[in-house]
């Protein structure tokens, strides 16, 4: 284990009663890095994700976060360390306002736990309005502050997810397949907001649209049958007759 790395991942496995979807991975993240999983369906992207964030246990292996065995640790106290993720479904709280639900992370990202009566006076707790009124406004959904979630299109929905992950400022923010089901503007919306990201926040996406995923990405790994068939740049992999082999079945032709 190299002292370096963020997020280290070593001979992680994951199996579900005889069937092992993850065999052996290993692999180490740097602060900073953007890191792209792609694979076939049924790969193993979003359970690998599981295992990252502690919604699942791995069966085998041992993941660290800045050198500290996280293996067992809950996924709430990996939230507190600052490994944060979205879902490819919204989680968001459908019936309150975009302001509302920005309000109530940003509480919890300032250690208020959710005390949702204190937040209605404004007055008191002027700092966290402030701070999500400029999260809006900086991130072009000043228009939508006042929207109950429900009403928004299913793209904005997840604009609004993604921002909430950025608001609450992690090291690490974990992306399951932020672009599907948006259209092209929304879609162009997501990759805006993950370009103007810092440049020291550590991005792992897991994404489909391989446009977007090679154009973020400083480094891909392909997942595939329980392990990892490539790990490299965009350019390799993209070059990878293996990778090309599964995505579209041909080693002559090449992913895009
Ligand atoms: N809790 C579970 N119990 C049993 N099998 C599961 C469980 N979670 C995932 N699987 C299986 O593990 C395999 C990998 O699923 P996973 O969702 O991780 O793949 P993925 O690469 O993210 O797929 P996709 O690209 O379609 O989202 C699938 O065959 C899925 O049915």
């Amino acid at each position: 284990m190299k002292k370096s790395a963020t997020l280290t991942v070593d001979g992680v496995g994951k199996s579900f009663g005889g069937l092992h979807i993850l065999k052996d991975i290993s692999l180490e993240v740097f602060k900073g890095e953007r890191i792209g999983i792609i694979g076939p369906n049924g790969a193993g992207k979003t359970t690998f994700f599981n295992l990252l964030t502690g919604d699942l246990p791995p069966s085998r292996g041992e993941i660290y976060h800045n050198d500290k065995k996280i293996t067992k640790l809950p996924n709430y106290k990996r939230t507190r360390q600052g490994m944060v993720r979205t879902f490819q479904k919204n989680n968001l709280l459908n019936e309150l306002s975009v302001l509302d639900n920005l309000l109530l992370t940003l509480q919890r990202k300032l250690g208020y736990g959710y005390v949702w009566y204190k937040m209605r006076n404004e007055k008191k707790y002027k700092a966290i309005y402030e701070e999500a009124h400029q999260l809006l406004e900086k991130w072009g959904l000043k228009h939508r502050t006042n929207a109950i979630v429900k009403n928004l299109s299913y793209g904005e929905q997840r604009q609004i997810e993604i921002l909430l992950g950025v608001a609450l400022e992690p090291q690490i923010l974990l992306l399951d397949e932020p672009t599907a089901g948006m259209s092209q503007s929304e879609t162009d919306y997501i990759v805006d907001l993950l370009y103007k990201l810092p440049k020291d926040l550590t991005l792992l996406i897991i994404e489909h649209d391989l446009d977007v995923v090679f154009g973020i990405a400083d480094r891909m790994v392909v997942l595939y049958d329980g392990g990892v068939l490539v790990e490299g740049s965009p350019e390799m992999v993209r070059n990878d007759p293996k990778v090309n082999q599964i995505y579209i079945g041909s080693e002559e032709e090449q992913i895009c």
